[in-house]
């Protein structure tokens, strides 16, 4: 079936309705025993097909904590769907059973991080490790944390950063892996987490100047540090490698109890040009693949 991607707009603003998608994702899970009274609407809901938009789209496995690995690669690869986020080698069979890609290799612990060089070795070593493993199966990208300042200020944890960086971007760059550090709120999740907002974060990325570290842009955490998304990502896409979904406040469903309107964001980054991966990196309270569909469908721009 061919799937119309405008099916869920609101005809007179052009705009995804985010209760709509819900409703018809719903539908369409109840309507697949009852097929005589199913509608149009529910079957294209459930046929969402991330393929047919611009954005790789991807998830985050540990949000899913009831599902298997198996059973989300099943449930991602259906939904068109390129990869799942955060996962280590003894995960990369099960993905590729599936055609599917690790689209954010793990590495070293959040807080413990590059910031503090007490945690160099360590973070040294999983680092190489996991860009070994990554470029192996020809895969893109690891992702790396400041870690946590522990009295640390701001300009010396910068200072442990790069020295770090300076460690392992040479082997990043000979296997085509991009390091990517991850914005996080230490407002709510992350308290005391350095790479807490994007002018830090991307003063690092300048300075250390390799094309294979770059800024995974959680929407979740920096809606919560800073907002102004939008203008934050056209500005600044170049500095961007990688993006995570939520809504906020509560990091649940992109649905109409949060603020976060993801169908523009998910346009203005796909016209920055942005091919690398977005993945979504919500805890869902209602059925969580029914959560699943409706985010990806918003997503499809
Ligand atoms: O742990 C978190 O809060 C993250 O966003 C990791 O990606």
């Amino acid at each position: 079936m061919s799937i119309d991607k405008n099916s869920n707009r609101n005809q007179a603003s052009g705009e995804v309705s985010r209760r709509g998608l819900m409703m018809a994702a719903v539908a369409g899970a109840a309507a697949s025993t009852v097929a005589s009274s199913v509608s149009a609407s529910a079957e294209e809901a459930k046929a969402v097909d991330a393929k047919t938009g611009r954005l790789n789209q991807s998830v985050c496995k540990w949000c899913f904590p009831k599902m298997s690995l198996e059973e989300l690669a099943v449930e991602a690869a259906a939904m068109g769907m390129v990869g799942i986020d955060l996962l280590d080698p003894p995960d990369f069979p099960t993905l590729k059973k599936h055609g599917l890609v690790c689209t954010m290799v793990q590495s070293h612990p959040l807080g413990n991080g590059l910031c503090d060089s007490q945690f160099h070795d360590m973070c040294i070593e999983k680092i190489n490790a996991a860009v070994e493993a990554t470029s192996a199966e020809g895969w893109k990208n690891v992702i790396v944390f400041s870690g946590n300042a522990r009295g640390i200020d701001r300009e010396t944890g910068m200072k442990n950063c790069v020295d770090a960086l300076a460690k392992v971007i040479p082997a990043a760059e000979k296997a085509g892996v991009t390091l990517q550090m991850e914005l996080l709120n230490s407002k709510v999740n992350h308290p005391d987490y350095m790479c807490d907002n994007s002018k830090w974060g991307i003063e690092l990325v300048k300075r250390v100047g390799s094309d294979n570290f770059k800024l995974l842009y959680d929407i979740y955490h920096m809606q919560i540090m800073e907002g102004d998304i939008i203008r934050t990502i056209q500005e600044n896409h170049q500095y961007f490698g990688h993006y995570h979904t939520a809504g906020n406040p509560g990091r649940h469903e992109l649905d109409d109890s949060q603020e976060l309107l993801y169908p523009p964001i998910a346009k203005a980054i796909a016209e920055t040009g942005f091919d690398g991966y977005f993945a979504h990196e919500f805890l869902p309270v209602r059925d969580p693949i029914a959560g699943l569909r409706d985010a990806v469908s918003q997503c499809i721009v």
